[in-house]
């Protein structure tokens, strides 16, 4: 049973806006947490029970840091996913209100500046962009230093939160601006409620490595799941930090774990000599 959520905080970050989104009204008790590996490490310490944590932008990509530290640092499952909207705007402390074109930096997480390129290209060439730990401590931090000339990047939550001046409302640089937000278990299966109003997808996610230097391998892979028609809407190489060249692959398959398919692309590809690794097999929400 998830009682004890924890997000990349402080209050009013996208994460945060996804926990609320995905929890709806069930009482959770949402915990803010200031890095994604401070928040991944408490769930295995147990002292939370589940993290919510942004995997992939549609402008910007993988968030490599959650995939990395999945991988390499610490084993949790994907139990949920939800795909949620992602609105930039620009704000300023409210004493900067008549004056905000004047702004010296901008101030934000550096997926949120990612998302924003053009426009800041275009409108303000000459500011110094500054990266914070979310978008939401930069509101907190304009918040706490009205002195200061910035510009941050952060979501209307945030703006409200923090009692701050939205300047420039949606200044992501393409319309269709979403990210995925995995939640992360010690385990297979959690107990998650369904989304009221939302029909799931179901998805499992695997990780690869391949044999070392054998030709084909990643052909052999993708073979092992097409002859048996499992769809995968997802395949994604990261470095596995132990040398140029050597990758560890995400793949997504659009179904949830069988008794027969998966478990025999899964054998098939022991047997060529690739390492597989069950990430999660869950419920994915697309919130519009
Ligand atoms: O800074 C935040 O508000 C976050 O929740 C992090 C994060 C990210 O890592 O991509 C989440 C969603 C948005 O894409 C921008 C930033």
């Amino acid at each position: 049973m998830i009682q004890k959520v924890g997000y990349l905080g402080p209050k009013a970050t996208f994460t945060h806006l996804a926990v609320k989104k995905f929890f709806q009204d069930n009482q959770v008790e949402q915990i803010p947490f200031s890095t994604i590996p401070s928040c991944m490490d408490a769930v295995a310490n147990g002292d939370i029970d589940a993290a919510v944590v942004p995997t992939e932008n549609a402008l910007e990509g993988s968030v490599n840091l959650t995939i990395d530290y999945l991988v390499h640092d610490q084993p949790l499952y994907i139990v949920g996913e939800v795909i949620a909207p992602i609105k930039q705007h620009l704000m300023v402390h409210p004493s900067k209100a008549l004056c905000w074109e004047k702004i010296d930096r901008i101030y934000s997480h550096s997926h949120a500046i990612a998302q924003c390129h053009k426009f800041l290209h275009h409108s303000f060439p000459h500011v110094v962009h500054e990266y914070a730990t979310s978008t939401g401590a930069a509101a907190k931090y304009i918040s706490e230093h009205p002195e200061e000339n910035i510009g941050v990047i952060a979501n209307e939550l945030a703006a409200k939160e923090y009692k701050l001046k939205i300047v420039k409302e949606n200044i992501h640089d393409y319309d269709y601006n979403h990210t995925r937000f995995a939640i992360l278990y010690p385990e297979k299966e959690a107990d998650l409620p369904p989304l009221d109003g939302f029909t799931p997808r179901e998805k499992t996610t695997l990780m690869i490595t391949l044999p070392s230097d054998q030709s084909g391998a990643l052909h052999q892979v993708l073979s092992a799941f097409t002859w048996r028609k499992l769809n995968l809407s997802k395949i994604e190489s990261r470095p596995m930090k132990t040398g140029l060249g050597n990758y560890f692959f995400i793949i997504d398959i659009e179904m949830s774990m069988d008794e027969i398919l998966i478990p025999g692309a899964i054998a098939e590809l022991e047997a060529l000599g690739c390492g597989v690794k069950l990430l999660g097999t869950y419920c994915a929400y697309d919130l519009k």
